[in-house]
């Protein structure tokens, strides 16, 4: 048997091993779902499957490049480069590239992000003369989008009454227009936004059965992670794509399902077995990831919830810690409960930064964790706000690259055509727009063609325009020779960008220009990469896909051990040692905007039941008592979630007044990081080598010949007492045995230092470091 099949428990090795038909595993969070289909790829290809035919779709690009990794390990690099692993959105957008012209497409179309996409929705919406107050972009937009991932074509909206009721009914009757408009301007600027990537998908699949044909071959074997947050249009793309061979195999857990508000359905992982003949069931039940813990306490979440599929959830992992559940008074106090609890924790255990995650239920709440984590010099990373390729000094320089591709691209000429200034105002651009919707041409076009038609437009600006084209042209030219990076550089330098971002000398003007740069590294990086894959082919069109695609939870950067910071919706599928739920609060968490059906307070359950089980080792749940929301600061009372944990599991702290510990509250250091206050030279340096007269408070001592751990900070202080000088022998939890080398500080703040018998010396906290000290 292969060696790494023994890494598997029997019931995930059944499915591992299942190569051909269709088959579903529904288990809970932490069995093994993941494993069990990386492992299953790397078996199909052992048992001769081509690697060009295996299909795996992920939830996140950085899940299916550590899938990638892994299954290399297995079966080798050059093997495992041929599968097609990746988001939905990734993989067809491949494959529209090389397809998408059946539709009328051209190769290098445009992907348009969000940000792309709203902007030109919000333009739409102005020339229409619409009120902006009634007609909001981000609500339109949402809306459209809604259509799209429910296959609602235009053509279909308008021969739906009551859609164009229900938009009626909403004060939005002429949405129907906007989303007419918005489609002809986006397919005629040669662009797909990120719903039409799963939309034109199912649409080429339906209308092109040879093409169609040509991917049910190709795609043999199809495996799908988190099967359980597939939208309807995700659902029929699989449906086709498994239709000839129905080697499919889904993966998925129905308590993990949380983008209902995305249009995800649940009913796809529940009817799986009605789709397909002779689906093969498999269910894990044993848990790798959380302690017992934290296993119990998700189970216990979970069982409230009336729509689920009965499953058994067990794990042989230690006991490990309760659930900890702590008050705070604001949210303030809440983020120094967060930053002290790390910094502790780190210290006491020896953890990295990355070994924590904060999950909050909305982006508003990382605030007040990273003004707390920013004071005790705590690096961390907000994953989900604006990404690295969405910052405008970025935009600005792929809309350039972009229009060298595709001059079509609305989105990316409107953005580069003044920028940096060159004399082209806004009334301008507005007549060219309104020529090129006229004459049905683009932008581009109309400029081009500038001399032989009659616009009101002054020679002065006219010949800036033929500069602007003269520009781009010459970087076509360019594109034709030189790769990706040589280009994105000259374009910096030549457009001007690099010249207009040095003017501004601010802190903020230099970090755009660092973003830039970063740019560049990161175009380098990607050339280089291809250049060793012998396949430099179109680099600059591939790297803006990948651009285009990218969230932040792909990109890599920076200091990689760093507190991850997320809403509870992003990390799905990821894992922590040691995780804080915060702002477990009612109206929150539930969201009030959830509380009305008892589907939305079950999606919300669900969330808790997502973000508990991230955790390994210890989840931390925090609540305030009020909070700052919309300005204003509110009462907030504790979510019903943390009363549905059986008590057996969690551990309610006493509230934070009675915690108050000068150590911990950050107050007391003022400015000074504590990690600084850490490895400053303590003032009590020379401590007596012998018997020493200081007496850490803290500190218990155990019964003579027995090892007894030290109590923790709430001892009572009676029993507080220390014999403990330098010389004592002492057995840590995680270190083992060591002697003490050095006393240091007072009452709270005594630390030892510690030689242990395997090598290491390390400083500890007495007061958290639960010592067992040996007498003989
Ligand atoms: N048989 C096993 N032996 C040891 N570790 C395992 C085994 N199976 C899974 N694991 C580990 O347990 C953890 C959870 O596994 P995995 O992420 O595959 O679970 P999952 O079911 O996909 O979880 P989720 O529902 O959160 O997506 C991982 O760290 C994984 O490496
Ligand atoms: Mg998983």
């Amino acid at each position: 048997m292969e060696k790494y099949l023994s890494q598997l428990n029997d019931a995930q090795l059944a499915p591992t091993i299942q190569v051909d038909g269709p088959m579903i595993i529904i288990a809970g969070a932490g069995s093994g779902k993941t494993r069990v289909l990386t492992y299953r790829i790397a078996y199909l290809m052992s048992k001769g499957v081509d690697s060009f035919n295996i299909l795996a779709l992920t939830f996140t690009n950085k899940a299916a490049k550590e899938m990638k990794g892994r299954i290399a390990d297995i079966v080798g690099d050059s093997e495992a480069k041929n599968l097609w692993m990746g988001t939905f959105h990734s993989v067809f957008a491949k494959i529209l590239r090389f397809e998408g012209h059946h539709l009328g497409y051209p190769s290098n179309f445009t992907i348009y992000d969000t940000q792309d996409s709203q902007k030109l929705m919000g333009s739409i919406i102005k020339e229409m003369g619409l009120d902006k107050d009634i007609y909001k972009t981000k609500q339109v937009y949402s809306r459209i989008s809604s259509y799209k991932n429910s296959l609602i074509t235009v053509k279909a909206y308008f021969k739906n009454p009551e859609l164009m009721e229900a938009d009626a009914m909403a004060r939005r009757p002429r949405i129907g227009e906007i989303y007419k408009e918005y489609v002809d301007r986006c397919f005629k600027a040669g662009a797909m936004d990120f719903d039409d990537l799963l939309l034109r998908t199912n649409e080429l699949l339906t209308r092109f059965p040879n093409v169609l044909a040509q991917y049910q071959n190709k795609f043999r074997y199809i495996l799908v992670d988190e099967y359980q947050d597939t939208n309807h249009s995700q659902y029929l793309i699989v449906r086709a794509l498994a239709d000839r061979f129905q080697n499919i195999c889904v993966v998925g857990d129905d308590a993990q399902s949380i983008y209902a508000f995305r249009g995800a359905n649940i009913n796809n992982i529940l009817n799986f077995q009605k789709d397909y003949d002779d689906v093969k069931m498999y269910r894990l039940e044993q848990n790798y990831r959380s302690t017992k813990n934290i296993v119990g306490a998700a189970n216990s979440v979970i069982e409230h919830n009336k729509t689920k599929l009965d499953k058994i959830v067990w794990t042989a992992n230690d006991i490990g810690e309760k659930v900890i559940v702590h008050r705070a008074m604001t949210d303030g106090d809440e983020g120094r409960f967060v930053a002290s609890t790390i910094w502790e924790t780190k210290m006491n255990h020896q953890l990295q930064n990355s070994d924590f995650a904060v999950l909050y239920r909305t982006n508003a709440q990382s605030r007040a964790i990273e003004d707390a984590l920013r004071k005790r010099d705590i690096a961390y990373r907000i994953y989900g706000g604006l990404s690295f390729y969405q910052r405008k000094e970025i935009k600005d320089v792929t809309a350039y690259l972009r229009l060298i591709l595709n001059q079509a691209d609305e989105e990316a000429l409107k953005r580069v055509i003044n920028y940096p200034a060159r004399g082209i105002g806004q009334t301008t651009v507005d007549r060219l727009i309104v020529e090129a919707n006229a004459s049905n041409k683009t932008i581009y076009d109309v400029i081009k063609t500038i001399d032989s038609i009659s616009i009101n437009i002054n020679n002065g600006t006219k010949n800036k325009l033929r500069d602007f084209v003269t520009l781009i042209e010459s970087y076509k030219v360019m594109n034709q020779t030189a790769n990706a990076f040589d280009l994105a550089e000259h374009v910096t330098k030549t457009s001007g960008l690099i010249r207009e971002l040095g003017k501004d000398g601010t802190p903020e003007g230099i970090t755009k220009l660092d973003n830039v740069q970063e740019l560049l590294n990161g175009i380098k990086d990607f050339v280089e990469g291809q250049l060793e894959l012998a396949d430099a082919g179109d680099s600059l069109a591939e790297f803006l896909e990948d651009v285009a695609l990218a969230t932040d939870l792909d990109a890599d950067k920076g200091d990689p051990d760093h507190v991850a910071l997320m809403t509870i919706h992003l990390a799905k599928g990821l894992e922590f040692g040691h995780v804080f739920i915060v702002g477990m609060e009612e109206d929150l968490f539930p969201s009030g905007m959830s509380m009305n059906t008892r589907s939305e307070l079950e999606e919300e359950r669900r969330l808790f039941y997502v973000a508990l089980t991230r955790a390994e080792k210890q989840a931390y749940l925090t609540y305030t008592l009020s909070r700052y929301r919309w300005g204003k600061l509110i009462d907030a009372e504790p979510s019903r979630f943390i009363e549905e944990i059986d008590d057996e599991f969690v551990n309610i702290t006493t509230p934070l007044k009675e915690r108050f510990n000068p150590m911990l509250d950050a107050s007391i250091f003022g400015d000074i990081a504590p990690n600084k206050v850490r490895f400053a030279k303590p003032k009590t340096a020379k401590m007596p080598k012998k018997k020493t007269k200081s007496k850490p408070e803290n500190f218990e001592i155990s019964a003579p010949k027995k090892m007894v751990p030290v109590s923790e900070a709430e001892s009572d202080s009676d029993t507080l007492n220390t014999k403990l000088e330098v010389g004592s022998k002492v057995n840590h939890q995680r270190f083992g045995r060591g002697e003490v080398i050095k006393l240091e500080g007072k009452g709270a703040d005594a630390k030892a230092e510690i030689k242990f018998q395997k090598g290491d010396t390390k400083k500890l906290l007495l007061r958290f470091a639960k010592l067992q000290i040996m007498r003989e």
